[in-house]
Parts: structure tokens; sequence; C-alpha cells
């Protein structure tokens, strides 16, 4: 996954968007086309594309189809605005999903169809591509903190699958190896979808960075044997008091603080929500299945009721900085002037 290797793109000859389909790997690398906004809100829902700053990315690119192809220009406003809001349903909890689409929309407004089109995708490719920058920025202000040797801990992806490429948490990782660093991670397989088995693992093994994948509740007895020097995770949504991320991300802020191991957040400024707070979010839920299965057998017995929330919440105090492309945030927190952008 390195960077000539894009996770989602703009397909100018067709003017659809290309994806890798990660649901295939780690045992198949697949790319796919999307022609139609319908198709990509299933691909997002089946997180077929998913991670925040790619949803960001896969947010733009979605405005920038319904655009193209909506031939009515009577229907156009209409019509976009109605796909806009099909795509912000898809997944609620990551705020880059929402942040891309009304970049990609403000850059239309007003504009007649034609204008509105040839803008919408400039503004897409635009953000894809200040995604890539930010992400190398972001790396390099995290890298500076890892020891010359060590151990990270990390949860889910937060890799190049999750952005436009290298990744946020992994940009850290991969930013470090370019600075000479002997880093290794431990990759926490993340039930029940096994985002770090799948695609953390395979992304690092790619990229000859030395990753062990371990199950989620071997990440504290770890730290308790002194194999952890500190935790790197992505964000979905940093709030005035919470960081949003995946399921399992609070369970190991805690194992952290208890074993005085340091616990960072690596998240583009796009990732912040500076008007809410925790209580203020919804918690994306997923179906049973994802859960009560395990390579389609059955591992909960019908009727027994199952919770599969996507992400959790981890309070700012459990957070010993915050790794951004424009700096390292540190307690205690005010992010009131941070520009949105
Ligand atoms: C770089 S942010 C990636 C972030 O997104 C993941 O969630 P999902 O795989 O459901 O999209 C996870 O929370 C990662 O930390």
């Amino acid at each position: 996954m390195t960077d000539e290797t894009k996770t989602i793109w703009w397909n100018d000859e067709n003017n659809s968007i290309m994806m890798i389909d990660q649901t295939k790997l780690p045992v198949e690398f697949v790319v796919i086309e999307v022609k139609t906004v319908e198709r990509l809100a299933d691909a997002i829902r089946r997180l077929e594309v998913r991670g925040a700053p790619a949803l960001g990315v896969a947010g733009a690119f979605g405005v920038a189809l319904s655009a193209v192809s909506c031939t009515s220009d009577v229907e156009f406003a209409e019509t976009v605005a109605s796909d806009a809001a099909l795509l912000k349903s898809t997944r609620p909890t990551a705020v880059n999903l929402a942040w891309g689409i009304d970049k990609v929309l403000r850059s239309m407004e007003n504009l007649p169809p034609e204008m509105a089109r040839f803008l919408a995708i400039t503004a897409a490719k635009t953000i894809a591509e200040a995604d890539e920058k930010c992400c190398m920025q972001l790396g390099h202000n995290g890298a500076t903190l890892l020891p010359q040797i060590g151990t990270v801990l990390t949860h889910c992806n937060a890799g190049a699958l999750a952005c436009s490429t290298w990744g946020t948490a992994l940009g850290v990782i991969r930013s470090a190896h370019k600075m000479g660093k002997k880093i290794s991670v431990v990759s926490c397989e993340t039930r029940p979808l096994l985002q770090g088995a799948r695609l953390t693992a395979w992304e690092l093994h790619h990229d000859n960075i030395p990753v062990t994948s371990i199950i989620d509740s071997e990440a504290a007895y770890l730290m308790r044997k002194g194999k952890i020097d500190c935790v790197v995770v992505g964000a979905d949504r940093i709030t005035k008091d919470a960081v949003f991320n995946k399921i399992g991300t609070y369970m190991h802020a805690v194992c952290a603080k208890h074993h005085n191991i340091p616990f960072y957040v690596a998240a583009p400024i796009s990732t912040f929500d500076v008007e809410a707070v925790e209580a203020d979010i919804i918690v994306e839920e997923r179906s049973r299945d994802e859960v009560a299965a395990f390579w389609g057998k059955p591992t909960v017995p019908e009727g027994v009721p199952v919770i599969n929330y996507a992400f959790d919440a981890t309070p700012l105090s459990l957070v010993t900085g915050i790794i951004t492309e424009v700096g390292v945030l540190y307690p205690p927190y005010d992010f009131s002037n941070l520009r949105q952008m």
C-alpha cells in the first residue's frame, strides 16, 4: 500500500468511481467500478470502502457521480440534494462522510448544471489529493513522537485503506520507518469485521513493516507484560469531550492509562466536530449477523440478542495527544480555534 496505490479514485474515462473492495482482503485484491450513487451507498454500508478519511473522499466523489449522472437540468438540484442525503444516511458516526459531501455541494452552489458538474469533479479530486498530503504531514508529525526502537499497538485499520493512501495511525508508522525508526506494530484483529487482522496486517506486511496480529482481548495482557510502548489509533469523529473510533478503542485507552502507556489518536482536522459533545453523536449499530456468525456458522444461539456497536467513545481525559496535520494537540484540549477546512 505505498503511495502509487490509491484506495478510491475517479475514473475520468467513464465518469465513475474506482475503489479497492476491502471486503475481499486479505484473500483477494479486487478493484471495483461504481457507476451509480445507489451502488456507492451500498459499498459504504458493506464497508467495501470504509475509514473516516476514505469515506470523506467517497462522499465527495458520490456528489460528483450524482451530478454527472443527472442529465436533466430541471431535476439537477433536487436529484443531487437527494443523492447527498442518501449518502449521508449510510453511516452516521464518521463525520468525514458528511464533511466531504458538503464540501463538494458548496463548490457547486448556485451554478448552472454543466459548470456544477465540472466543479463537483474538480472539488472531489482536490479533496482526495489533499487527503494524501494531509496524511503525509500528519504521519510526519506523529512519527517524531515515537521512540527510535519500539512497539506500537493499533486497533482496526487507520491505514492507507482508510484514506486516499498512506493512512493516519499507520501513516505515523510509515513516516517513522521513513525516518529510519525501527517500529514494530501489534495489530488488534478488531472483531467482528476484523479490519485489524484483514487490512492493517495486510497493509503493513505488504510494505515490509513488522506486524503481529493479536486477538483484541490479548492487548491488555501485552501491556501488562511491558510489550507495548505506545498506542496509536485513528478516529471517526472527535468532539469537544470524546474520540469516537472503532469499538474496542475505549478498552485499550483504559488499559493504556492503567499501565502508563501513551495513548495517541491520529486524525485530520476534518475529523473534528468542534460544536458537538459525546451525547450528541449517533453511534452506528450494525446487524446481528456480523456478531452472531463466523465464516457463515452461527456462534450465538438463535433467540439470544446481540449488541453490535460499530464505534465507542473515549473521553479525552484518556488521550495523551491528538496527532493532526497541523501539529500534535495536548491537554487541556481546546478545539475552538481549529479551523474547519
Ligand atoms: C483513519 S480513520 C479509520 C477508522 O475508521 C474505522 O471504522 P470503519 O472500519 O467502520 O470505517 C475505524 O474506526 C478506524 O479507526
